[in-house]
C-alpha cells in the first residue's frame, strides 16, 4: 500500500511569551495513513487532537519531527507553496460547514476549481457529478442560509472533493448535526471512501460517527495510545470503540 500521509516523531510545544508555562501538546507521534483509509482520531478533551489536525493540514508547524503528505514534506514549503499544496492536495470539512453565504451551493462547490482555473465545462460536469452523488444537485442553486445543516454539510463535503484531494481532513463533521444528518454525512464519507478510494481522516468525539471508519486511533496526553481496526459490522465496532474510550478515560465533550 502507498502511504498518503506519514508523520515521524512529531513534537508540538506551545510556549508562552516568557517560556515559563510551555505545554507539550504532542509527544513523539508516529503515524502512517495509507491510500483509501477512512480513519477516526479520538481522545479526551485536551489530548491533542486539534493540534495534530492543525499540523497535518499545514495550519501550524511542529516543534520537531516531519510530516509528509503525497510524498511532500510540509516544512520544506514556503507560505505560498503550502497554500497551493493545500488547495490542490487537501480537502477540508469543518464542524461549522464554512460555506460562503453569498454564493449558491453550486458556486461554493465550484470555488476550489475556479481558483485552479479549471475549464468551465469540466467544472459543470464535475460539480453535477459530485452533488448528484450526495443527493443535493436538485438544490444546487439554493443558498446555504436557506437549507438544512445536513444539506450544508453535504455541500461542504462536495466542495472538499472538488480538486480530487489526496486526503480529506474532517474536524468534528457531525458536531452540529442531528443524528439523522450525522448518519447521512458518515454514509457520504463511507461511499466516497469505497467508490473513489478517497483517504479521509475524521477527528471526532462522536462514537457513532467513528463507527463508520475502518480504523480508530486513540490519543491521550499528546501520545498515540492505541488503535483498533474494524473487522466485523459497524455495531460491533461501535461497542469496541465505547470500550476503548472507557479504558482511555479522561472524559469527552459528551460527558
Ligand atoms: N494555542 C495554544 N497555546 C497554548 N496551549 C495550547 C494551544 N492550543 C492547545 N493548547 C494546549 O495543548 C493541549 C492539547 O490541546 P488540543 O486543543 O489539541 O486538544 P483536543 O484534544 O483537540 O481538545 P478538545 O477535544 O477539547 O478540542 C491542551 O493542553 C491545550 O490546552
Amino acid at each position: 500500500m502507498t502511504s498518503v500521509l506519514e508523520v515521524k516523531n512529531i513534537v508540538k510545544i506551545y510556549d508562552d511569551e516568557k517560556d515559563q508555562f510551555a505545554t507539550k501538546a504532542l509527544n513523539r507521534i508516529n503515524l502512517k495513513i495509507e491510500k483509501g483509509e477512512l480513519v477516526a482520531i479520538m481522545g479526551p478533551s485536551g489530548s491533542g487532537k486539534t493540534t495534530l489536525l492543525n499540523l497535518l493540514s499545514g495550519i501550524d508547524s511542529p516543534t520537531s519531527g516531519t510530516i509528509h503528505i503525497a510524498n511532500k514534506e510540509l516544512s520544506t514549503m514556503n507560505k505560498e507553496e503550502l497554500a497551493l499544496f493545500r488547495r490542490q492536495h487537501l480537502g477540508f470539512v469543518f464542524q461549522e460547514f464554512n460555506l460562503l453565504d453569498s454564493l449558491s451551493l453550486k458556486e461554493n462547490v465550484m470555488l476550489p476549481m475556479i481558483l485552479e482555473k479549471r475549464d468551465a465545462v469540466y467544472m459543470e460536469t464535475k460539480t453535477k457529478e459530485i452533488m448528484s452523488t450526495f443527493g443535493i444537485y436538485d438544490i444546487a442553486d439554493k443558498y446555504p442560509y436557506s437549507i438544512s445543516g445536513g444539506q450544508q454539510q453535504r455541500a461542504a463535503v462536495s466542495r472538499a472533493l472538488a480538486n480530487d484531494p489526496s486526503i480529506i481532513f474532517a474536524d468534528e463533521p457531525t458536531g452540529n448535526l442531528d443524528s439523522k444528518s450525522s448518519k447521512t454525512i458518515m454514509e457520504c464519507f463511507e461511499k466516497i471512501n469505497k467508490e473513489m478510494e478517497t483517504t479521509i481522516v475524521v477527528v471526532t468525539h462522536d462514537v457513532f460517527a467513528a463507527s463508520y471508519c475502518n480504523k480508530v486511533i486513540f490519543i491521550k496526553d499528546g501520545i498515540l495510545d492505541s488503535q483498533i481496526v474494524k473487522k466485523g459490522n459497524r455495531k460491533d465496532f461501535l461497542d469496541q470503540i465505547i470500550d476503548c474510550l472507557a479504558v482511555l478515560g479522561g472524559g469527552t465533550h459528551d460527558d
